[in-house]
């Protein structure tokens, strides 16, 4: 065992000497034993076609000479070297000789320390026996004289790899044992490519010329019925090169079998219409599947399949989204990765890409190794998600952005603002005045046209930069972005209602329109869209207030107005229970004979506060209204009135009848609809008629044209109670809705009674409405009656009643009996009671 050892080691180390001077190694170096030599070429003799004797003639043989088993196919060869350093050369030198010859080495002993006779020598100075046993397999001479040296040969033979040597060509020049069983021993030299499997020669081809570089090749190829790994280098100084081949068939067996399961589930994966890709993350490869490459447009050939040729293709936006996915699900952050992109297909157009993928392998530190997934085209799932987003943020009537889509805009447009800081902004809300109006008198399709025309003319105002969107209904929303946000918001407001002023054409139809404008600038008035919004719609509200078809900018005082308002209406709720209300009564006289005791009053609300002290109605009934309070106050004040209004009857004024008014917000709640029957039983109770009521309404509710709102003035009426049309001539005065009610009594409004006096226009409406209510069988009653002049106008224009202050103002039910009814004594009345 130990010689064994000694000689393994030896045998290492002559390989290596080999490895790193082969052409050296491959001669007879200078102080060779020229017998061993000589024993080489004897026993080659018979190969090369030379006698043994003639050999040994020519080599000069000198003793020991070697005994040759020269029987053929077998050999034997004994030469002896003369000392340990030497020993390795001889028998370098017969085993290349043997090589050359076609004889491959079966056995070779080194004996050491045994002499000729058997007897021990001293180390250093011991011949050594080589004896080799081989197989001569034919005359051809083989190896080649510059060959492999016999000892390593013979180690080599012992390795469980093919090993081989080539030169720069590729071409064999020597193999080891194995190696040429594979081969079944070819002729040498041969270009190791005509080995392998055709399929496999190309790629060879380029790899080997690539190696040539850098002096280090790999690759995997068949070689006979094997898959072999390949490793060989170039050999220092040498143009040859030294490689193995190690048997991976197995591992190839079982990755072709996986392949092929990877095959079914990649081709199930292609069926369902997805692209497949299969990564190998840390050797930087992927494979891409055929139907992945046609999803951007590619034929397999097209475009070069790697993961960087895709990386470059994808949209430049979606890659830090991508990276994150990616990198979530190598963290094991996420079970799946899945990540939608953009990949620029061939014909140059973007498409979109559901990428969806699992790490498969990962190496023993977690890392993955191979993640495999698919492609899914969801191009057109984007552009119908596009085509909804875009229709969710555009206002579908004219086209504007809509509420969403502003919102969106001022979000981005406050945000960008808190990071630069350099421009203010101003949200503006414009709000068509009296839009009701239009759709209720010239239909709602007339009042989408006009929307879409505002919407036109609006825009044209709009600077660059700036945007207007349609809230809903007849509001707009302007955002604009400016140094001077107030000024620009003016300057916009001033061009939108000049563009507003001029006359719109809608279907034939001229219509004109004006617009309220509220604005709120941030950061001044605050830096978030609810409290910009908020402060927009209180200036809206001043400039609706003010008289409308103007503009204001949202002010501190506004805001303390708007809390003004706020604590009144939380107040009002109060003023019922604390019986702050109460009502007044003013006279209504006939014209024919207005000295004549009244028979007619209008019961007016008022509320005094207990701070405040008397509170306009113009005040309060908006913000009763508003809050829905406005239900129960009317209520209030219809049982108050028919306790009135019973009172005076039970005092000998038995026609007298009070007229109460009614806002259509009240009309039309369903609690009020419920109170109805309520009013009816309640005037039943107090024995009352319904005449001894007047209801008050305004054309507004006419203007509904709903059902209810007919059937529940026909139930009033019904009843017995007088309808009257109040500020009649200020809205639509359409003769059409006259007629689809019952109307008793119709007021013509304040505002045409004081133009009375300079005649003209005013005179000729309340002619007009007295002639035309007269014919459709309603008396006139003329309000706001403050002079004589007036009072005989209308007198001789033939008006019934009338009521102002040439009368007498609105006082309580005590005054008012004791200035209007005491006695019933029929008199003189005049206006002095202004
Ligand atoms: N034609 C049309 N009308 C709409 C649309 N949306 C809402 N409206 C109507 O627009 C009107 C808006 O009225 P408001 O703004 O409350 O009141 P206004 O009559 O304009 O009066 P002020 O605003 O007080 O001056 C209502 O009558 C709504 O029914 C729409 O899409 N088309």
């Amino acid at each position: 065992m130990a010689l064994a050892a000694g000689l393994a080691a030896g045998l290492a180390a002559a390989f290596l000497a080999a490895a790193l001077g082969s052409t050296a190694a491959l001669k007879p170096a200078p102080g060779v034993n020229l017998g061993s030599l000589a024993a080489a070429i004897l026993i080659l003799a018979p190969v090369l076609g030379f006698t043994p004797l003639r050999a040994a003639r020519a080599c000069c043989l000198k003793e020991p000479k070697p005994g040759i088993d020269t029987a053929p196919p077998f050999f034997t060869v004994v030469t002896t070297a003369s000392s340990r350093v030497s020993r390795m050369r001889p028998a370098s030198a017969l085993l290349s000789s043997c090589l050359a010859a076609r004889c491959s080495i079966r056995s070779v002993l080194f004996m050491r320390g045994v002499s000729r006779n058997n007897a021990p020598e001293r180390l250093g100075r011991a011949r050594l026996w080589l004896i080799a046993r081989g197989i001569q397999s034919g005359r051809v001479p083989y190896p080649s004289r510059r060959s492999v040296p016999v000892q390593f040969s013979t180690l080599l033979d012992a390795l469980p790899q093919q090993v081989w040597k080539a030169d720069a060509q590729g071409r064999l020049l020597w193999m080891n044992a194995r190696l040429a069983e594979a081969l079944n021993r070819p002729a040498l030299p041969s270009p190791l490519v005509n080995w392998l499997h055709a399929d496999d020669r190309e790629a060879f081809r380029h790899r080997w010329a690539q190696a040539q570089a850098n002096g280090r090749f790999e690759m995997e190829y068949r070689l006979g019925q094997q898959w072999v790994l390949a490793q060989a280098q170039r050999l220092p100084d040498s143009p040859h090169w030294l490689g193995t081949h190690i048997d991976i068939s197995a591992r190839r067996t079982a990755e072709a079998r996986l392949q092929q399961a990877d095959e079914v589930w990649k081709l199930a994966l292609e069926c369902s219409g997805d692209g497949v890709w299969d990564w190998h993350v840390q050797r930087g490869t992927e494979h891409f599947s055929e139907r992945y490459l046609r999803l951007h447009g590619f034929q397999p050939g097209d475009v070069d399949a790697t993961p960087e040729a895709f990386d470059a293709r994808t949209h430049p936006d979606d890659i830090p989204q991508m990276n994150r996915d990616r990198e979530d699900h190598f963290a094991g952050r996420t079970a799946i990765y899945r990540n939608e992109h953009r990949v620029l297909a061939k014909d140059g157009t973007w498409k979109w890409v559901l990428s969806r993928g699992m790490v498969i392998e990962r190496d023993t530190a977690g890392q993955p190794v191979r993640m495999v997934g698919t492609h899914t085209d969801i191009t057109d799932r984007k552009r119908q998600e596009a085509l909804v987003w875009q229709q969710a943020r555009v206002d579908a009537l004219t086209g504007l952005p809509n509420r969403r889509a502003l919102r969106e805009r001022i979000d981005r447009a406050l945000a960008q603002r808190a990071v630069r800081g350099d421009e203010e902004l101003a949200v503006m809300f414009v709000d068509l005045d009296h839009f009701k109006e239009v759709n209720d008198s010239l239909g709602h399709d007339v009042g989408d046209a006009l929307l879409g025309q505002v919407a036109q003319r609006l825009q044209a105002c709009m600077p660059p930069g700036g945007v207007v969107a349609r809230m809903g209904g007849d509001e707009f929303t302007v955002l604009l972005a400016a140094a001077d946000a107030a000024a620009a918001a003016e300057q916009v407001g001033r061009d939108m209602l000049a563009a507003l002023s001029a006359t719109f054409d809608v279907g034939g139809e001229r219509v004109y329109v004006s617009a309220s404008i509220g604005v709120s600038l941030a950061p001044r008035d605050g830096v978030e869209i609810e409290s910009l919004f908020k402060h927009a719609d209180q200036a809206l509200y001043e400039a609706k207030g003010a008289g409308r078809n103007r503009l204001r900018l949202f002010t501190p005082d506004l805001h303390e107005a708007v809390q003004r308002r706020a604590r009144l209406a939380a107040e009002l709720r109060q003023a019922l229970p604390a019986r702050q209300f109460k009502l007044v009564y003013q006279p209504i006289l006939s014209l024919r004979d207005p000295t004549a005791p009244p028979r007619k009053a209008e019961a007016l609300l008022r509320w005094t506060h207990p701070k405040l002290g008397d509170v306009s109605p113009a005040q309060f009934i908006p913000l009763a209204e508003a809050s829905g309070l406005i239900v129960d106050i009317g209520d209030w004040v219809f049982r108050e009135a028919a306790a009135q209004v019973q009172a005076w009857r039970a005092r000998g004024h038995a026609s007298f009848q009070v007229a109460i008014n009614k806002s259509p917000v009240q009309f039309l709640s369903e609690r009020s609809q419920q109170a109805h029957p309520d009013w009816v039983e309640h005037l039943r109770t107090l024995g009352l008629p319904g005449e001894a009521l007047a209801v008050e309404i305004t054309e507004g509710l006419l203007l509904e044209r709903d059902e209810a709102v007919a059937e529940r003035l026909r139930a009033l009426r019904a009843a017995g109670l007088s309808i009257s049309l109040d500020d009649f001539g200020t809205g639509y005065s359409s003769l059409s809705y006259l007629q689809h009610h019952e109307i008793d009594t119709v007021k013509i409004d304040r505002s045409f009674v004081a133009g009375l006096e300079a005649g003209g226009k005013a005179l000729a409406l309340c002619r007009a409405i007295v002639t035309m209510a007269h014919e459709l069988g309603m008396q006139v009653v003329a309000e706001g009656i403050e002079t004589e002049a007036q009072m005989r106008a209308l007198q001789a224009m033939g008006c019934d009643w009338g009521q102002g202050w040439w009368f007498g103002k609105g006082v309580s039910a005590e005054a008012f009996e004791e200035r209007w009814l005491a006695g019933a004594v029929q008199g003189s009345v005049t206006g002095t009671a202004r």
